[in-house]
């Protein structure tokens, strides 16, 4: 890092890869806000190199850290930096180095310990919204698993959930999918909880932004539909996440803050508007799946049964 953090501006994808080059913590506030960074894990790297860019400064380390309120990751990857503060400026970049290494350990670890879990060898798998590598550093968490199963030869094909309202799942995920040479489709947010009830999915694997001590789980919008529609299927639902977006400190899912990120992003599809001039709309970016509705969490240490 000599002085900047650079990462993909993901608005961009899939038409443009460009590279971020950031050089202070206001333009790396705006990238979290505006989700040119994004994914818990990628958030808590972003956010862990950032307090290296605050050089100290405990208002901009305050300001990074609430960027986005419902990944625990954010202020958890601020906090293992801003921990080593008293040491000087090397000892809070080791630090944040640490954290960006650790998740790309994490996410190799969370792919084999997933694959591992699933009984099968020719599994369809469905997803909603971005868990690869663009959510993390590298592989990622759901996506990484999926990764893995098709290295193994064990995948079939994965259904990816397009992820209204900024189409995460049809712009970044299926950018991955093809890049990994993994076989898949697109489909609408709708149409997941009816291929579980046809018998179309053997697992559904999603990443997670929080999870509380009891097992419930923040994640995009959407997840909650899917983990319903797989109960009924009885296909297994499982959170793959590393033990960093584990937040002891929030009993339940009741007390997770959903961040409401407005209603543009509901009445206009990439700047087209949509809906009449003026239309109200409600955005909640995550919902929260009920840890009786989780089959299994996979993490890079263990496989929880909430
Ligand atoms: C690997 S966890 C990524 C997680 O973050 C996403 O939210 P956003 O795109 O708003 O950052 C989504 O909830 C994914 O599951």
């Amino acid at each position: 890092m000599d002085g900047a953090v650079e990462l993909v501006d993901q608005t961009l994808l899939p038409d443009k890869c460009v590279m971020l080059r950031i050089q202070t913590v206001a333009e790396l506030v705006d990238a979290i806000r505006r989700l040119a960074v994004r994914g818990a894990p990628a958030l808590g790297v972003a956010g862990a190199l950032g307090v290296v860019l605050a050089d100290g400064d405990p208002g901009q380390i305050a300001e990074l850290r609430a960027a986005r309120p419902t990944a625990v990751n954010l202020a958890w990857g601020v906090d293992q930096a801003a921990a080593r503060l008293g040491h000087g400026r090397e000892a809070v970049l080791a630090a944040a180095l640490r954290v960006r290494d650790d998740d790309i350990a994490a996410c190799r670890a969370m792919g084999e310990r997933g694959a591992d879990l699933l009984e099968g060898d020719r599994l369809r798998i469905m997803t909603v919204c971005n868990s690869g590598g663009l959510a993390a550093v590298e592989r990622g968490t759901a996506l990484g698993v999926v990764q893995t199963l098709h290295e193994r030869g064990r995948l079939t094909e994965v259904l990816a959930l397009e992820t209204r309202p900024l189409l995460q799942g049809a712009r970044l995920t299926t950018w991955e999918l093809a890049r990994m040479g993994a076989p898949h489709r697109l489909i609408a947010d709708s149409a997941g909880p009816y291929l579980l009830a046809k018998g179309e999915v053997d697992a559904v694997l999603i990443g997670a932004d929080r999870i509380a001590a009891n097992g419930d789980t923040a994640n995009k919008i959407g997840s909650y539909a899917l983990a319903l529609g797989a109960e009924r299927a009885g296909v297994p639902f499982i959170v793959v996440a590393p033990e960093s977006t584990i937040d002891q400190s929030t009993p339940t899912g009741d007390q997770i803050e959903i961040e409401d990120r407005g209603a543009d992003e509901i009445v206009t599809i990439r700047g087209v508007r949509v809906a009449p001039e003026g239309t109200p709309a409600l955005n909640p970016a995550f919902d929260v799946t009920p840890h009786d509705l989780i089959s299994a969490i996979v993490t890079e240490q263990r496989v929880i049964r909430p």
